[in-house]
């Protein structure tokens, strides 16, 4: 049975490999990381919708080379970018041709957690998974009995790492809650024969209770299939093969989804120079943002009525030959024109503010010809009353987010239009960072998600939180300058995954 040779394999190499690294300076270097990593694993694994784990796989014994191109790191980029919620890296050399340098390198350079898929029987894995990089481990039933499954789910979340425990059948099944699992992934393929069966996770499904992370493993190609299991109350998806094949794995997991039934609305914010207009225009977002507060992005009056003409200047350009009709002759013809065609609509220009008068503001406005202002200090609800009755530009008000509170404490707003971003004591937003998104849960009630989004992690952004619109300003800067790459980049992302 193939299982046995590759335990054996297993054993053959970890003994190597002890004599290269001693256990006791693997044990020690792993104990010297931090253990209170927050099971980030199970955290992605617990995200609203349905969650993919892409595996990087170049080969196995049932199919034998599955990528003879195995450019490992970029496949693990193009995961993370398509909105997988973790990555499984294959790490056994025999036979299904991994490697520790996978994990390491691929742990290093995404954000998303990364499972250490191999064929654990000795702590030493457990410690080798920690020091390269691992947020999770894979343990097999078939190879273990309880006491051993036990004693390392325990040593793996001494070391923050979640143990994923895989069972083919109802007895392995019972042997994962028995030792106490908290993630159990089911494999479709029987690893005696290789036979491979989609219903044998959702025949198992209901053994197992629903605070159980549960995974259907292998075999699983089509959207059908993922349907089936969301059908049968199975949230996460474990799938090698399928997307190893996938020539745009970006492309793969949006067919694999299903459609979003909506398109979110972009906006770019902090521009502050006409050289990106440009970009801007080619990648019509929905809303430029023109940061009038203190920032490395700040504008002044002068150079936002500048940079507003040139859009306006610009977008018509670009566009009104090509998509107006040849008869559009008249001003009237063509604002009709624009109004029958939702495609046609222009980017809207939103200034920032920070605790900025309502006199300065409905000025600047103005002057600036801006179509709304995002009050990004201190204003309260009197104030956003008091400055909708001096202006009808839409007042959208940034809200800093530690729990679901501070949105909550938003949801009756006369504010046009809500924007979460990140908590921070002193920023007052632009920061990069990412906070946690999961406050939003319940929030009903449209807005706009800010705060460290990017290419890596809009389309997660997308489909577990469904907001109304995506407001991106670092994500497409590099070293603090807009980039024209990779605002069209992010722009591609969008298109292609939300539909
Ligand atoms: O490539 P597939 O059919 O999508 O399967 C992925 C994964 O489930 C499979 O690689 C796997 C499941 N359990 C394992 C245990 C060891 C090695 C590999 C595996």
């Amino acid at each position: 049975m193939i299982l046995d040779k590759i335990v054996e394999a297993t054993k053959i190499r970890v003994a190597q490999e002890k004599e290269v690294e001693m256990p006791k300076a693997v044990k020690a270097a792993a104990l010297a990381l931090p253990s209170d990593t927050g099971f980030p694993f199970e955290v992605a694994l617990r995200q609203q919708d349905f969650n993919f784990i892409c595996e990087v796989k170049k080969a196995s014994p049932s199919k034998g080379i599955i990528a003879e191109h195995f450019p490992y790191l970029d496949i693990a980029k193009e995961y993370e970018v398509a909105g997988a919620a973790a990555i499984s890296v294959l790490t056994e050399p025999d036979f299904f041709k991994g490697d520790k340098k996978y994990l390491q390198e691929i742990a290093s350079t995404v954000k998303i957690p990364v499972l250490r898929k191999d064929f654990i029987i000795d702590e030493y894995q457990i410690y080798q998974a920690k020091v390269w990089g691992a947020s999770a481990i894979l343990l097999i039933c078939a190879c273990l009995d309880v006491p051993t499954l036990t004693k390392f789910r325990e040593l793996a979340d001494s070391l923050g790492l979640s143990s994923l425990v895989e069972a083919h059948d109802e007895k392995e099944v019972q042997m994962a809650i028995d030792c106490g699992a908290r993630i159990i992934g089911v494999n479709n393929r029987n690893l005696k024969d290789f036979t491979v069966d989609v219903q044998n996770s959702v025949r198992l499904r209901n053994l197992v209770q629903d605070d159980v992370i549960f995974v259907s493993e292998s075999g699983l190609e089509t959207p059908e299939d993922i349907q089936v299991l969301r059908d049968n109350n199975i949230g996460v998806a474990l799938m090698g093969e399928t997307f190893m094949r996938s020539p745009n794995k970006v492309e793969k997991l949006a067919y694999l989804y299903g459609p979003t039934y909506y398109t979110p609305k972009v906006k770019m914010c902090g521009i502050s120079k006409v050289d990106t207009i440009p970009a801007v225009v080619e990648a019509k977002p929905n809303y430029m943002g023109l940061v009038f507060a203190p920032s490395k992005r700040q504008v002044t009056v002068d150079q936002a009525k500048t940079l507003v003409e040139e859009l306006h200047k610009q977008y018509a350009k670009t566009y009104s030959a090509v998509e107006a009709p040849m008869n559009a002759g008249t001003a009237q013809d063509s604002k009709e024109f624009v109004q029958e065609n939702p495609n046609f609509e222009s980017i809207k220009t939103v200034g920032v503010f920070v605790n900025e008068t309502v006199d300065n503001l409905v000025a600047i406005a103005n002057e600036v010809n801006l179509d709304a202002v995002q009050l990004h200090g201190d204003e309260d609800e009197a104030f956003i009353q008091a400055l909708k009755e001096k202006t009808d530009v839409e007042v959208w008000k940034a809200v800093q987010i530690r729990s679901a509170a501070d949105a909550e404490a938003w949801i009756d707003s006369s504010a046009d239009m809500l924007l979460f971003d990140a908590y921070h004591k002193d920023e007052r937003g632009g920061t990069g960072e990412v906070f946690d998104w999961s406050c939003l849960d319940e929030f009903e009630r449209p807005f706009m998600l800010a705060g460290g989004i990017d290419s890596t992690n809009v389309a997660r952004a997308i489909r577990t939180v469904r907001p109304y619109g995506i407001d991106i300003s670092s994500g497409i800067e590099t070293d603090g300058v807009k980039d024209d790459e990779k605002i069209k980049a992010f722009t591609n992302i969008v298109r292609t995954i939300a539909h």
